[in-house]
């Protein structure tokens, strides 16, 4: 898949070999993560213990923010696969554009839904992949950059999802119309999921998980990423807003 040749970009079996490339860098951010406690005082909106410079928010929002500052300037959100947390921070960078050609319709950077990946991630998936409960002061900063390398990719798979709804809608130009021209949004949903694909990659995760979750050599070593709960994140989670993402960006895609 190059950005550069968007007919390499918008081939649906391309797409999908690189969801599942996404798998095993996600499985093994979350491994990373699992060595720690769920460190709620990293999430806390302006926690008297955590006083942060001229900032309000969260430790968290704080490192994540200022991170994608340094990767504007260095033209990370320039890539049509990237999508920033806080948009309306993000700065220009001082290399010059690429100038990819244009892959997705104009409005793609406006559907985000890093909100809800944040919000999800810390309700959700931080219960199920720590270690134990509570802070641990002394770790404060690893979690924020573990958690970082996590959200950053959950964020690229789902959004990934702008590519595979093009795809689709290439694919079926007057199928898509119709659904959108009469504001289908449940057609929209039954048509772009595809039950099989989402099967064989539960199934995958399973085996995955079951491999990179533990000590292969050491088969009664402690599970730090169980199968169970990776399939739960991947098929009450990922998956899902995955889809949100492809009927958020069909709905509009007749917009001139
Ligand atoms: C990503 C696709 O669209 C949908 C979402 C999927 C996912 O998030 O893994 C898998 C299959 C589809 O239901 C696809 O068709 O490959």
């Amino acid at each position: 898949m190059d950005f550069t040749e968007p007919e390499t970009v918008l081939n649906l079996k391309n797409i999908r070999d690189e969801l599942v490339r996404m798998e095993d860098s996600i499985i093994f951010k979350f491994i990373e993560r699992s060595h720690y406690a769920t460190c709620p005082s990293v999430y806390k909106e302006n926690h008297p213990g955590l006083e942060m410079p001229n900032f309000k928010g969260s430790f968290l929002d704080w490192a994540l923010s200022n991170l994608e500052i340094a990767h504007s300037r260095i033209r990370r959100f320039e890539s049509p696969d990237e999508t920033p947390f806080f948009p309306d921070k993000i700065q220009k960078s001082f290399l010059p554009s690429v100038n990819y050609p244009q892959i997705l319709a104009p409005y793609a950077s406006e559907v985000n839904y890093n909100n809800k990946i944040k919000r999800v991630y810390i309700e959700k998936i931080i219960p199920l992949i720590s270690k134990k409960d509570g802070d641990d002061k002394n770790n404060f900063g690893s979690v924020a950059t573990r958690d970082i390398e996590c959200l950053q990719s959950l964020s690229r798979r789902i959004h990934f999802g702008k590519f595979v709804a093009e795809a689709k809608f290439q694919s079926d130009i007057p199928l898509y119309t119709k659904l959108i021209e009469d504001k289908d949004v449940e057609g929209i949903m039954k048509n772009i999921t595809n039950s099989a694909v989402e099967e064989r990659i539960l199934e995958r995760l399973t085996k995955k998980a079951e491999v990179y979750g533990v000590d292969p050599t050491n088969k009664s070593g402690e599970k730090r990423i169980t199968p169970e709960y990776l399939v739960k994140i991947y098929k009450e989670i990922v998956i899902p807003i995955t889809k949100e993402v492809e009927v958020e960006y069909l709905m509009r895609r007749l917009e001139k």
